[in-house]
């Protein structure tokens, strides 16, 4: 019987005590419960919760057996219900009796709750909730649009032809994407992103963690939207080497490689350099290149600070390209689908008899507690977020962020060779997403090496084609960047957004790119000191970028050569006092 009370201490205090499923039952020692047993009951009473709280709440029967939290009654139910071998409990257990005493009246909701949702019998009910169709219910999905599993084929091992013919042979082609949309959670169906060159959606229920292709890298599951960076930048043979300044846990890292590799025809060696400032990170970047193969291309930077890397050093000499994809508040993130979901029965309000004293408290307090938590959800696998999400207020949050990333962006536009940099967030806030591009834009280290934005018409065509563009608030931008309406308007075209819970089946996201040309780069003096030159009067007042770069790494130690600046250079505090 301690299967069951396991089960629902693992299942106790999700979002408080952390840890996946997998995590808190594979990694507890003292559990007497075989882990693969544990897991088992757990995800398939997860899979049928919807109909079993339906069927538990109409029987009565947390009213009426009062040893049952709605955790326990949902496990016993699932097996009495649906585990071939029932309830694995000897005869004279009290919680199995407490079950079997209501079988009839079970069984007999539970066949209601199944010709109410309209399954003419066991075995197609079964099927609907395997393939993941029981969304609703009594509680209608709130997502308007499926979020789909985008599989990006890593070409660094595999072509999209070899995968079509293996780990996807069988899956039946989607005439369009709404198509794909409205599969059954789970079938086997697919559709070639028109946007991005070997992406792939999927039903959100597929899993392909078990698959060959998976395990060893031939196929990596990354959103779309986390896929425009790297096709943006577009690094082609004569780019040089590429830097990702921000890159655990690798997907772009690795999209960045394989994109490299696949246009260098001329088998000239370009390498990626990855930053990643956090150790712990850095590992899973480490195994995430090599479990992708990238390991032969790209050079990880465990530790190191992006910001401390100087952009004179010999090693950048060849740097043309650069993807910055740092920390961002995580707004456009999208609750992970893998997430193992627990619907709760509700013991009925009215139902207890009435108690005095404090076991009434005891009872009106379990009652509350159960009703606040009606859904349990924990997260399947240990999986290191793409995304960062910073806690804290909002704005605090959001000035902290947009002056980081606006340093991060300025500091990329020191690289002498470089001409290519793309910048990203998976925010959907202006302040960090084109109120930093105006920013840098504005900044003087832009202006003195010649960036701007790469406009709509000069982008690869996936991305020009892509519909959502940028949002422009004007009262957020309070740098006189001296551009026209019309330059203003090219700037918000060339950024692109996504949107999370559209048709497009994306997360929320932001991406723009800066270029420049190199014929400019040579006309000037690479040196920030000898750029201030160039500059218009009284500019120096307003910018004190060459501030912003305080240091070097070295094996990634940062070795500080002056105090680090409190305030961003751009912040607009400092900008606004300067005007006065
Ligand atoms: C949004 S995540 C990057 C996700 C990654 N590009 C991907 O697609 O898998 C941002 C990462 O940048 C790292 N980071 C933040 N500031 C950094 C800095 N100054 N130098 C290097 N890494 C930094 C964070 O630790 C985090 O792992």
């Amino acid at each position: 019987m301690s299967l069951y009370y396991e089960a629902a201490a693992v299942l106790a205090n999700s979002e408080n005590a952390g840890g996946s499923l997998k995590s808190r039952i594979y990694k507890n020692n003292g559990l007497k419960t075989s882990p693969a047993q544990l897991f088992a009951l757990i995800s398939e009473a997860s899979k049928w919760s919807l109909v079993l709280k339906d069927v538990i709440e109409r029987c009565g029967l947390l009213a009426e057996e009062k040893k049952l939290t709605p955790t326990l009654a949902l496990l016993l139910t699932h097996d009495l219900l649906l585990a071939k071998s029932g309830v694995a409990a000897h005869a004279n257990h009290a919680l199995k009796l407490a079950v079997l005493r209501h079988k009839a009246r079970l069984s007999a909701e539970f066949t209601k709750a199944r010709l109410r949702r309209g399954y003419a019998t066991v075995d197609v009910l079964r099927q609907a909730v395997e393939q993941g169709e029981l969304v609703g219910g009594d509680e209608p999905s709130k997502e308007l649009y499926k979020h789909p599993r985008w599989v990006r084929v890593n070409t660094l091992q595999t072509s999209m032809e070899e995968q079509m013919a293996t780990t996807f042979a069988g899956y039946e082609k989607a005439s369009n994407f709404q198509e794909l949309q409205r599969a059954p959670a789970a079938s086997k169906r697919y559709f070639k992103d028109p946007h991005i060159p070997n992406l792939l959606a999927l039903p959100p229920k597929v899993d392909l963690s078990k698959s060959e292709a998976y395990a060893k890298g031939a196929i990596i599951l990354q959103d779309k939207a986390s896929c425009f960076p790297a096709y943006l930048l577009d690094v082609g043979p004569d780019d040089g080497d590429a830097i990702d300044g921000c890159a655990a846990p690798g997907n772009k890292t690795t999209h960045l490689a394989a994109m490299v590799s696949q246009r260098n025809i001329h088998a000239k060696r370009q390498k990626v350099f990855a930053y990643e400032r956090d150790k712990s990170r850095a590992v899973t970047l480490a195994k995430m290149v090599k479990r992708a193969s990238a390991d032969s291309v790209v050079v990880i930077k465990p530790g190191a600070d992006f910001l401390a890397a100087n952009p004179e050093s010999e090693e950048f000499a060849r740097v043309g390209a650069i993807l910055l994809d740092p920390s961002c508040s995580g707004s456009g993130i999208i609750g992970r689908d893998d997430a193992v979901k627990m619907h709760l029965p509700v013991p009925a309000v009215d139902s207890a008899p009435a108690a005095t004293g404090e076991k009434n408290k005891k009872r009106k307090r379990d009652r509350e507690t159960s009703q606040a938590s009606t859904t349990v959800s924990l997260r399947l696998d240990d999986v290191l977020s793409e995304e960062t999400p910073v806690e804290g207020q909002l704005s605090e949050r959001l000035t902290a962020l947009s002056t980081f990333q606006l340093r991060i962006l300025t500091h990329a536009m020191r690289f002498p060779k470089a001409k290519k940099i793309s910048y990203s967030t998976c925010s959907v806030h202006f302040q960090e997403n084109e109120g930093v591009v105006f920013r840098a834009l504005a900044s003087k280290i832009a202006r003195a090496r010649g960036w701007r934005i790469l406009p709509r018409d000069r982008q690869v065509q996936g991305m020009k084609d892509w519909i959502r563009r940028g949002v422009l608030e004007t009262e957020d931008i309070d740098v006189d960047i001296g551009l026209d309406q019309l330059q203003k308007e090219e700037v918000r075209n060339a950024c692109i957004r996504c949107e999370k819970g559209t048709e497009e089946g994306t997360m929320g996201f932001f991406v723009a790119a800066f270029v420049r040309d190199v014929e400019f780069v040579s006309g000037y003096t690479l040196s920030y000191a000898g750029a201030a030159e160039n500059m218009e009067e009284g500019e120096e007042e307003e910018d004190e970028d060459e501030e912003e770069w305080n240091g070097f790494s070295d094996g990634g130690e940062t070795i500080v050569a002056a105090p680090m600046q409190q305030q961003a250079p751009d912040a607009p505090e400092s900008r606004k006092k300067k005007r006065k």
